[in-house]
């Protein structure tokens, strides 16, 4: 099949990359929206064709919508006369808004879709060959799909051998806030306090391991990042109220310097490394 990615950053560019070594796609087409991706992506090979738009919905039979969140949402327009038997998927890190937006002229066609696998890196350079083997992509609200098109996002996720996991949009948006969209709203905090308390020499000096670990997300794209806290706004607010009761906790058991709790609520959280 012909695969037709709009938006060749790191998740698009990975998909690229994917699609061709599985042999999933007989040719991967791509938009680009700027000079400066263009450039990069030619001189990586990601795509075999750079098209405009009104190519590439011609000549896909999936369209891989690899943008930021809001930016899916901007592009529904453009799809509105695609051909019945063309594929969209979108692999945004929210589901439930757009869900809710995607035209009723397209939902049959439109699977969305979101894969459980990044980095903190983006544009064409961040792209990497293997970002989806053996990791998980949600696919939300079926029910709505034709089964052409299910099938068709069905037998590229697995092909580029990930784990396929079906549920609700809203449910999706639960679980994706408190594993990823939260620990980003802490990263993000975090160190931004590091950096309101400390000067650039003593970071560079005394920084370990621990702190670049949790500091890692928070050279995210804020572009990204934005779209993504605004759409699961709801979400977010109670996951950080949620965190600032455990923060709090902590706050509390140190200020009465009550060790003996403190050293059991770290025995507690010691246990998630059990599960992961
Ligand atoms: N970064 C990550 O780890 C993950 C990201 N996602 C989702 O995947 C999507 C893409 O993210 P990344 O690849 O990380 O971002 P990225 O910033 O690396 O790539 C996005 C690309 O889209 C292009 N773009 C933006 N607006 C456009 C438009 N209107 N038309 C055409 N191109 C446009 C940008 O120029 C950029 O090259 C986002 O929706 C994000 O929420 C999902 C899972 C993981
Ligand atoms: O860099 C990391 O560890 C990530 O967690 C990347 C990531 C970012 C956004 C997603 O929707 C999913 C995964």
């Amino acid at each position: 099949m012909n695969i037709g990615i709009v938006g060749l950053g790191l998740m698009g560019g990975s998909l690229a990359k994917a699609v061709k070594r599985y042999g999933i796609a007989k040719k991967v087409l791509g938009y680009i929206n700027n000079e400066k991706n263009k450039k990069d992506v030619l001189e990586l090979k990601l795509v075999d064709e750079i098209v405009d738009l009104e190519t590439l919905k011609k000549e896909s039979d999936v369209i891989i919508l690899a943008v930021p969140v809001d930016a899916i949402i901007e592009m529904f327009p453009s799809f509105l006369d695609i051909d019945e038997k063309t594929t969209i998927i979108d692999m945004g890190s929210t589901k439930e808004y757009i869900v809710k937006n995607i035209p009723e002229e397209i939902r049959e066609n439109f699977v969305p879709a979101h894969p459980m696998t990044g980095t903190e890196k983006s544009g064409p350079k961040a792209a990497i060959d293997d970002l989806y083997e053996g990791k998980t992509v949600v696919l939300c609200n079926l029910e709505k799909n034709g089964n052409t098109h299910v099938n068709k996002a069905f037998r590229i996720f697995q092909g580029i051998g990930m784990r396929i996991v079906v549920m609700d949009a809203d449910e999706h948006d639960v679980h994706a806030c408190f594993m990823s969209h939260l620990p980003h709203a802490i990263s993000f905090s975090l160190a931004n306090t590091v950096m309101s308390h400390e000067d650039p020499k003593s970071i560079i000096a005394l920084a370990a391991g621990g702190f670049k670990d949790m500091s890692r997300i928070a050279k995210s794209s804020p572009r990204m990042w934005t779209d993504i806290f605004k759409q699961n706004r709801k979400n977010l607010l109670s996951s950080i109220d949620l965190f600032e009761e455990h923060m709090k906790k902590v706050r509390k058991m140190v200020e009465d310097e009550n060790y003996e709790e403190l050293e059991k609520w770290m025995a507690k959280a010691n246990t998630l490394h059990e599960i992961l």
